[in-house]
Protein backbone atom coordinates (compact mmCIF):
# COMPACT_ATOMS: atom_id res chain seq x y z
CA UNK A 1 0.00 0.00 0.00
CA UNK A 2 1.76 3.33 -1.10
CA UNK A 3 0.92 6.85 0.36
CA UNK A 4 -1.81 7.25 -2.03
CA UNK A 5 -3.70 4.16 -0.71
CA UNK A 6 -3.41 4.94 2.84
CA UNK A 7 -5.02 8.33 1.78
CA UNK A 8 -7.42 6.89 0.27
CA UNK A 9 -8.00 4.74 2.92
CA UNK A 10 -8.70 7.58 5.22
CA UNK A 11 -10.76 9.59 3.13
CA UNK A 12 -13.10 6.90 1.82
CA UNK A 13 -12.91 3.87 4.41
CA UNK A 14 -13.12 5.81 7.53
CA UNK A 15 -16.01 7.78 6.99
CA UNK A 16 -17.70 4.57 5.15
CA UNK A 17 -17.30 2.52 8.34
CA UNK A 18 -18.46 5.46 10.59
CA UNK A 19 -21.38 5.67 8.52
CA UNK A 20 -22.29 1.92 8.58
CA UNK A 21 -21.88 2.13 12.41
CA UNK A 22 -24.39 4.89 12.45
CA UNK A 23 -26.72 2.73 10.73
CA UNK A 24 -26.48 -0.27 12.82
CA UNK A 25 -27.38 2.32 15.62
CA UNK A 26 -30.27 3.21 13.96
CA UNK A 27 -31.73 0.03 13.52
CA UNK A 28 -30.64 -0.81 16.60
CA UNK A 29 -33.01 1.92 18.04
CA UNK A 30 -35.62 1.31 16.16
CA UNK A 31 -35.71 -2.64 17.49
CA UNK A 32 -35.59 -1.21 20.88
CA UNK A 33 -38.66 0.96 19.86
CA UNK A 34 -40.50 -2.02 18.58
CA UNK A 35 -39.69 -3.74 21.27
CA UNK A 36 -41.02 -1.74 23.66
CA UNK A 37 -44.23 -1.76 21.31
CA UNK A 38 -44.22 -4.97 22.18
CA UNK A 39 -44.40 -4.76 25.58
CA UNK A 40 -46.80 -2.14 25.93
CA UNK A 41 -49.91 -3.00 27.97
CA UNK A 42 -52.86 -2.10 26.73
CA UNK A 43 -56.23 -2.12 28.53
CA UNK A 44 -59.01 -4.35 26.81
CA UNK A 45 -61.12 -2.16 24.71
CA UNK A 46 -58.84 0.84 23.84
CA UNK A 47 -57.21 1.40 20.66
CA UNK A 48 -54.14 0.39 18.88
CA UNK A 49 -52.14 3.64 18.21
CA UNK A 50 -48.72 3.71 17.65
CA UNK A 51 -47.54 4.90 20.54
CA UNK A 52 -45.62 3.61 23.60
CA UNK A 53 -47.71 4.15 26.29
CA UNK A 54 -46.47 3.87 29.69
CA UNK A 55 -50.10 2.90 32.22
CA UNK A 56 -49.57 4.67 35.43
CA UNK A 57 -50.29 2.10 38.06
CA UNK A 58 -52.72 2.26 40.76
CA UNK A 59 -52.11 4.26 43.48
CA UNK A 60 -49.23 5.66 41.42
CA UNK A 61 -48.19 8.93 42.93
CA UNK A 62 -49.68 12.09 43.24
CA UNK A 63 -46.49 14.06 44.04
CA UNK A 64 -45.74 17.28 41.99
CA UNK A 65 -46.05 17.15 38.37
CA UNK A 66 -43.10 15.42 36.51
CA UNK A 67 -40.68 17.67 35.50
CA UNK A 68 -39.57 18.57 31.87
CA UNK A 69 -37.62 15.80 30.08
CA UNK A 70 -34.29 15.40 29.74
CA UNK A 71 -32.95 16.47 26.20
CA UNK A 72 -33.11 13.49 23.81
CA UNK A 73 -30.19 11.52 23.60
CA UNK A 74 -28.89 10.74 20.77
CA UNK A 75 -28.49 7.43 21.64
CA UNK A 76 -31.96 6.10 23.65
CA UNK A 77 -35.48 7.13 23.68
CA UNK A 78 -36.80 9.37 25.69
CA UNK A 79 -38.71 7.68 29.05
CA UNK A 80 -42.34 8.47 29.02
CA UNK A 81 -43.41 10.60 31.84
CA UNK A 82 -46.40 9.07 33.97
CA UNK A 83 -49.01 11.35 34.26
CA UNK A 84 -50.34 12.32 37.88
CA UNK A 85 -53.78 10.35 38.32
CA UNK A 86 -56.98 12.42 37.52
CA UNK A 87 -58.79 11.67 40.50
CA UNK A 88 -57.75 14.22 43.38
CA UNK A 89 -56.66 16.59 41.12
CA UNK A 90 -58.43 19.33 42.05
CA UNK A 91 -58.11 18.86 45.71
CA UNK A 92 -54.14 18.58 44.76
CA UNK A 93 -54.19 22.08 43.73
CA UNK A 94 -56.79 23.47 46.23
CA UNK A 95 -54.08 25.49 48.14
CA UNK A 96 -53.43 26.98 44.61
CA UNK A 97 -57.35 28.03 44.35
CA UNK A 98 -57.65 29.25 48.24
CA UNK A 99 -54.25 31.74 47.21
CA UNK A 100 -56.11 33.63 44.01
CA UNK A 101 -59.59 33.18 45.46
CA UNK A 102 -58.77 34.16 49.25
CA UNK A 103 -59.71 37.66 48.57
CA UNK A 104 -63.44 36.37 47.66
CA UNK A 105 -63.74 33.68 50.69
CA UNK A 106 -62.08 35.45 52.93
CA UNK A 107 -63.71 38.99 52.33
CA UNK A 108 -67.28 37.41 52.50
CA UNK A 109 -66.39 35.74 55.47
CA UNK A 110 -65.54 38.56 57.22
CA UNK A 111 -68.10 41.21 56.09
CA UNK A 112 -70.62 38.35 57.07
CA UNK A 113 -69.01 37.86 60.50
CA UNK A 114 -69.98 41.29 61.80
CA UNK A 115 -72.57 41.95 64.36
CA UNK A 116 -75.66 43.22 62.82
CA UNK A 117 -74.89 43.93 59.38
CA UNK A 118 -76.03 47.46 57.97
CA UNK A 119 -76.58 48.45 54.63
CA UNK A 120 -73.28 49.30 54.05
CA UNK A 121 -72.48 45.67 55.18
CA UNK A 122 -74.44 44.10 52.06
CA UNK A 123 -73.36 46.65 49.56
CA UNK A 124 -69.85 45.70 50.69
CA UNK A 125 -70.71 41.90 50.01
CA UNK A 126 -71.88 42.19 46.48
CA UNK A 127 -69.20 44.42 45.60
CA UNK A 128 -66.71 41.70 46.85
CA UNK A 129 -68.48 39.44 44.57
CA UNK A 130 -68.66 42.03 41.56
CA UNK A 131 -64.61 42.26 41.65
CA UNK A 132 -64.38 38.92 42.16
CA UNK A 133 -66.13 38.49 38.39
CA UNK A 134 -69.30 36.89 39.56
CA UNK A 135 -71.21 39.21 37.59
CA UNK A 136 -74.07 41.54 38.19
CA UNK A 137 -77.37 39.20 38.30
CA UNK A 138 -75.66 36.26 40.20
CA UNK A 139 -74.04 38.52 42.80
CA UNK A 140 -77.46 40.24 43.75
CA UNK A 141 -79.45 36.93 43.83
CA UNK A 142 -76.51 35.51 46.26
CA UNK A 143 -76.78 38.48 48.60
CA UNK A 144 -80.53 38.28 48.33
CA UNK A 145 -80.54 34.99 49.67
CA UNK A 146 -78.40 35.20 52.38
CA UNK A 147 -80.41 38.08 53.59
CA UNK A 148 -82.96 35.92 53.73
CA UNK A 149 -81.27 32.82 55.65
CA UNK A 150 -79.46 35.92 57.97
CA UNK A 151 -83.58 36.95 58.82
CA UNK A 152 -84.56 33.43 59.70
CA UNK A 153 -81.82 31.87 61.36
CA UNK A 154 -79.63 34.44 62.03
CA UNK A 155 -75.64 34.68 61.59
CA UNK A 156 -74.52 33.08 64.85
CA UNK A 157 -71.04 31.64 65.29
CA UNK A 158 -68.47 31.94 62.82
CA UNK A 159 -68.79 27.94 61.74
CA UNK A 160 -72.55 28.55 60.80
CA UNK A 161 -71.65 31.63 59.05
CA UNK A 162 -69.11 29.65 56.45
CA UNK A 163 -71.98 26.93 56.64
CA UNK A 164 -74.58 29.08 55.14
CA UNK A 165 -71.67 30.99 52.59
CA UNK A 166 -70.43 27.66 51.28
CA UNK A 167 -74.04 26.28 51.08
CA UNK A 168 -74.92 30.03 48.55
CA UNK A 169 -71.50 29.68 47.05
CA UNK A 170 -72.30 25.90 45.74
CA UNK A 171 -75.74 26.38 44.64
CA UNK A 172 -74.28 29.21 42.72
CA UNK A 173 -71.69 26.93 41.13
CA UNK A 174 -74.62 24.56 40.65
CA UNK A 175 -73.56 21.01 40.92
CA UNK A 176 -76.46 19.25 39.08
CA UNK A 177 -74.22 20.17 35.97
CA UNK A 178 -73.15 17.51 33.71
CA UNK A 179 -69.37 18.19 33.61
CA UNK A 180 -68.26 14.66 32.30
CA UNK A 181 -65.95 14.60 29.25
CA UNK A 182 -67.67 12.08 26.42
CA UNK A 183 -64.14 10.59 25.57
CA UNK A 184 -65.68 7.01 25.00
CA UNK A 185 -65.18 5.50 21.45
CA UNK A 186 -68.19 5.45 19.35
CA UNK A 187 -69.65 2.34 17.71
CA UNK A 188 -72.38 3.51 14.68
CA UNK A 189 -75.47 1.49 13.20
CA UNK A 190 -72.75 0.07 10.85
CA UNK A 191 -71.02 -1.90 13.55
CA UNK A 192 -67.68 0.63 12.47
CA UNK A 193 -66.13 1.75 15.50
CA UNK A 194 -64.44 5.71 15.47
CA UNK A 195 -63.00 7.65 17.74
CA UNK A 196 -64.17 10.53 20.11
CA UNK A 197 -62.95 14.16 19.02
CA UNK A 198 -62.53 16.69 20.89
CA UNK A 199 -62.79 20.23 19.45
CA UNK A 200 -60.83 23.55 21.28
CA UNK A 201 -61.70 26.33 20.64
CA UNK A 202 -60.76 30.03 21.77
CA UNK A 203 -58.92 33.36 21.50
CA UNK A 204 -54.65 33.08 20.98
CA UNK A 205 -53.36 33.01 23.88
CA UNK A 206 -55.74 31.71 26.20
CA UNK A 207 -53.87 28.57 27.04
CA UNK A 208 -55.25 26.24 24.11
CA UNK A 209 -52.24 24.50 22.88
CA UNK A 210 -51.01 23.88 26.75
CA UNK A 211 -54.72 22.73 27.26
CA UNK A 212 -54.65 20.49 24.68
CA UNK A 213 -51.28 18.78 26.12
CA UNK A 214 -52.46 18.86 29.25
CA UNK A 215 -55.58 16.99 28.73
CA UNK A 216 -54.06 14.22 26.41
CA UNK A 217 -52.33 13.51 29.93
CA UNK A 218 -55.17 13.20 31.59
CA UNK A 219 -56.87 10.83 29.35
CA UNK A 220 -53.44 9.12 29.15
CA UNK A 221 -53.76 8.88 32.69
CA UNK A 222 -57.27 7.48 31.98
CA UNK A 223 -56.04 4.62 30.08
CA UNK A 224 -56.92 5.73 27.15
CA UNK A 225 -54.60 6.12 23.73
CA UNK A 226 -54.83 9.29 21.75
CA UNK A 227 -53.69 11.18 18.89
CA UNK A 228 -53.32 15.01 18.40
CA UNK A 229 -54.50 17.05 15.51
CA UNK A 230 -51.84 20.11 15.33
CA UNK A 231 -54.53 22.59 13.11
CA UNK A 232 -53.40 25.47 14.86
CA UNK A 233 -51.47 26.05 11.91
CA UNK A 234 -51.66 29.88 11.84
CA UNK A 235 -48.96 29.87 14.68
CA UNK A 236 -45.93 28.26 13.67
CA UNK A 237 -44.82 26.81 16.77
CA UNK A 238 -48.11 25.41 17.92
CA UNK A 239 -47.74 22.30 16.26
CA UNK A 240 -44.23 21.96 17.76
CA UNK A 241 -45.67 22.74 21.30
CA UNK A 242 -47.93 20.51 20.67
CA UNK A 243 -45.99 17.56 19.40
CA UNK A 244 -43.67 17.74 22.13
CA UNK A 245 -46.49 17.73 25.05
CA UNK A 246 -47.77 14.30 22.95
CA UNK A 247 -44.14 12.84 23.12
CA UNK A 248 -43.74 13.36 26.63
CA UNK A 249 -46.26 10.47 27.32
CA UNK A 250 -46.34 8.64 23.81
CA UNK A 251 -48.83 10.33 22.18
CA UNK A 252 -48.43 11.10 18.23
CA UNK A 253 -49.35 14.27 16.54
CA UNK A 254 -50.68 15.00 13.46
CA UNK A 255 -49.28 17.87 11.67
CA UNK A 256 -48.53 19.72 8.10
CA UNK A 257 -45.11 19.64 7.41
CA UNK A 258 -46.27 23.42 5.72
CA UNK A 259 -47.22 26.87 7.77
CA UNK A 260 -50.28 28.45 7.32
CA UNK A 261 -51.82 25.24 5.85
CA UNK A 262 -55.38 24.25 5.62
CA UNK A 263 -56.37 23.84 9.28
CA UNK A 264 -59.40 21.86 8.04
CA UNK A 265 -57.35 19.30 6.06
CA UNK A 266 -55.09 19.00 9.11
CA UNK A 267 -58.25 17.86 11.26
CA UNK A 268 -59.70 15.61 8.73
CA UNK A 269 -56.28 13.68 8.63
CA UNK A 270 -55.81 13.59 12.11
CA UNK A 271 -59.35 12.27 12.80
CA UNK A 272 -58.67 9.54 9.77
CA UNK A 273 -55.77 8.75 10.98
CA UNK A 274 -57.19 8.52 14.33
CA UNK A 275 -60.27 5.99 13.08
CA UNK A 276 -57.23 3.88 10.86
CA UNK A 277 -55.21 3.32 14.39
CA UNK A 278 -58.11 2.56 16.20
CA UNK A 279 -57.10 5.33 18.80
CA UNK A 280 -59.89 6.44 21.73
CA UNK A 281 -59.61 9.78 21.51
CA UNK A 282 -58.71 12.75 18.94
CA UNK A 283 -58.20 16.35 20.45
CA UNK A 284 -57.47 18.64 17.69
CA UNK A 285 -56.36 22.01 18.38
CA UNK A 286 -57.54 24.86 16.88
CA UNK A 287 -55.81 28.46 16.21
CA UNK A 288 -57.46 31.47 17.74
CA UNK A 289 -58.03 34.20 15.00
CA UNK A 290 -61.35 36.13 15.59
CA UNK A 291 -60.97 38.60 12.91
CA UNK A 292 -64.96 38.55 12.98
CA UNK A 293 -67.28 36.55 13.18
CA UNK A 294 -67.84 35.36 9.83
CA UNK A 295 -64.63 34.41 9.79
CA UNK A 296 -64.52 32.59 12.32
CA UNK A 297 -67.27 30.56 11.61
CA UNK A 298 -66.19 29.77 8.12
CA UNK A 299 -63.08 28.32 9.38
CA UNK A 300 -64.69 26.55 12.49
CA UNK A 301 -67.36 25.31 10.26
CA UNK A 302 -64.91 23.76 7.80
CA UNK A 303 -63.33 22.13 10.48
CA UNK A 304 -66.45 20.61 11.81
CA UNK A 305 -67.87 19.58 8.33
CA UNK A 306 -64.48 17.60 7.65
CA UNK A 307 -64.18 15.88 11.11
CA UNK A 308 -67.69 14.94 10.76
CA UNK A 309 -66.83 12.92 7.33
CA UNK A 310 -65.25 10.33 9.58
CA UNK A 311 -66.31 10.67 13.23
CA UNK A 312 -69.31 12.90 15.21
CA UNK A 313 -67.50 15.70 17.53
CA UNK A 314 -68.05 14.40 20.91
CA UNK A 315 -66.81 17.40 22.82
CA UNK A 316 -66.11 20.89 21.52
CA UNK A 317 -64.32 22.82 24.53
CA UNK A 318 -63.74 26.32 24.76
CA UNK A 319 -60.48 27.77 26.89
CA UNK A 320 -61.05 30.48 29.20
CA UNK A 321 -58.29 32.31 30.49
CA UNK A 322 -59.41 33.42 33.95
CA UNK A 323 -57.65 36.08 34.47
CA UNK A 324 -59.07 37.98 31.48
CA UNK A 325 -62.56 38.05 33.97
CA UNK A 326 -65.66 39.54 32.30
CA UNK A 327 -63.57 41.17 29.68
CA UNK A 328 -63.24 37.58 27.95
CA UNK A 329 -66.82 36.96 27.76
CA UNK A 330 -67.89 38.85 24.48
CA UNK A 331 -65.44 36.75 22.72
CA UNK A 332 -66.58 33.63 24.87
CA UNK A 333 -69.97 34.49 23.54
CA UNK A 334 -69.14 34.74 19.68
CA UNK A 335 -67.61 31.39 19.86
CA UNK A 336 -70.07 29.84 22.48
CA UNK A 337 -72.60 30.83 19.06
CA UNK A 338 -70.45 30.09 16.32
CA UNK A 339 -68.66 26.61 17.70
CA UNK A 340 -71.12 24.92 19.24
CA UNK A 341 -69.56 24.64 23.00
CA UNK A 342 -70.40 21.45 25.05
CA UNK A 343 -67.73 22.67 27.73
CA UNK A 344 -65.71 25.70 29.48
CA UNK A 345 -62.12 25.01 29.92
CA UNK A 346 -60.92 27.95 32.36
CA UNK A 347 -57.22 28.43 32.62
CA UNK A 348 -54.82 30.66 34.54
CA UNK A 349 -57.32 30.38 37.52
CA UNK A 350 -54.48 30.23 39.75
CA UNK A 351 -53.32 33.36 39.06
CA UNK A 352 -56.36 35.37 39.53
CA UNK A 353 -58.53 36.58 42.39
CA UNK A 354 -61.58 36.42 39.79
CA UNK A 355 -62.52 32.90 40.71
CA UNK A 356 -65.81 34.21 40.28
CA UNK A 357 -66.09 33.69 36.51
CA UNK A 358 -66.73 30.17 36.63
CA UNK A 359 -70.77 31.48 38.02
CA UNK A 360 -70.89 34.15 35.65
CA UNK A 361 -69.77 32.18 32.16
CA UNK A 362 -72.17 29.19 33.20
CA UNK A 363 -74.70 31.69 33.50
CA UNK A 364 -73.81 33.53 30.21
CA UNK A 365 -73.44 30.71 27.99
CA UNK A 366 -75.77 27.44 29.41
CA UNK A 367 -72.31 25.49 29.27
CA UNK A 368 -70.61 23.59 32.62
CA UNK A 369 -66.99 24.66 33.15
CA UNK A 370 -65.39 20.94 32.96
CA UNK A 371 -61.69 21.39 33.37
CA UNK A 372 -59.33 24.19 35.11
CA UNK A 373 -56.12 25.04 34.40
CA UNK A 374 -54.44 26.00 37.84
CA UNK A 375 -50.37 26.04 36.82
CA UNK A 376 -48.23 25.80 33.97
CA UNK A 377 -46.98 22.35 35.18
CA UNK A 378 -48.17 19.19 32.59
CA UNK A 379 -50.21 17.85 35.17
CA UNK A 380 -52.06 21.41 36.53
CA UNK A 381 -55.26 20.79 34.96
CA UNK A 382 -58.26 19.06 37.12
CA UNK A 383 -61.73 18.14 36.19
CA UNK A 384 -63.75 20.56 38.08
CA UNK A 385 -65.54 19.77 40.99
CA UNK A 386 -68.19 22.28 42.84
CA UNK A 387 -67.00 21.55 46.28
CA UNK A 388 -63.79 21.49 45.69
CA UNK A 389 -63.65 24.88 43.82
CA UNK A 390 -65.96 25.96 46.85
CA UNK A 391 -64.00 24.94 49.43
CA UNK A 392 -61.10 26.57 47.43
CA UNK A 393 -62.19 29.79 47.23
CA UNK A 394 -63.40 29.45 50.74
CA UNK A 395 -60.01 28.79 51.83
N1 LIG B 1 -50.45 30.11 35.22
C1 LIG B 1 -51.01 29.42 34.24
N2 LIG B 1 -50.57 29.57 32.97
C2 LIG B 1 -51.17 28.86 31.98
C3 LIG B 1 -52.26 27.98 32.25
N3 LIG B 1 -52.64 27.45 31.04
C4 LIG B 1 -51.83 27.97 30.09
N4 LIG B 1 -50.94 28.83 30.64
C5 LIG B 1 -49.89 29.60 29.95
O1 LIG B 1 -50.48 30.47 29.00
C6 LIG B 1 -49.57 30.74 27.93
C7 LIG B 1 -50.26 30.61 26.57
O2 LIG B 1 -50.59 29.25 26.36
P1 LIG B 1 -50.77 28.61 24.89
O3 LIG B 1 -51.23 27.22 25.13
O4 LIG B 1 -49.58 28.81 24.06
O5 LIG B 1 -51.95 29.50 24.31
P2 LIG B 1 -52.79 29.30 22.96
O6 LIG B 1 -54.20 29.67 23.29
O7 LIG B 1 -52.58 27.96 22.38
O8 LIG B 1 -52.17 30.41 22.03
P3 LIG B 1 -52.18 30.44 20.39
O9 LIG B 1 -51.50 29.20 19.93
O10 LIG B 1 -51.42 31.69 20.08
O11 LIG B 1 -53.61 30.48 19.98
C8 LIG B 1 -48.42 29.76 28.13
O12 LIG B 1 -47.34 30.46 28.73
C9 LIG B 1 -48.97 28.75 29.14
O13 LIG B 1 -47.97 28.15 29.94
C10 LIG B 1 -52.71 27.86 33.60
O14 LIG B 1 -53.67 27.16 33.94
N5 LIG B 1 -52.05 28.61 34.56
Amino acid sequence: MDSNDLLNLLLVGVPALAILGGGAAVIQRRRSAGDRDRTDERPAGTGTGTSTLERPAAGAPTAEAPTAPAPEDAATAPALEVPAPTAGRLTRLRDRLARSGSPLGARMLQVLSRDHLTEDDWDELEETLLLADVGAGPSQELVESIRTQARVQGLKDPAQVRALLREQLLALVDPSLDRSLSTAPRTGEDGVTVPAVVLVVGVNGTGKTTTVGKLSRVLVADGRTVLLGAADTFRAAAADQLETWGSRVGVRTVRSDRDGADPASVAFEAVREGATEGVDVVLVDTAGRLQNKAGLMDELGKITRVITRTAPLSEVLLVLDATTGQNGMNQARVFAEVAGVTGIVLTKLDGTAKGGIVVAVQRELGVPVKLVGLGEGPDDLAPFDPEEFVDGILG
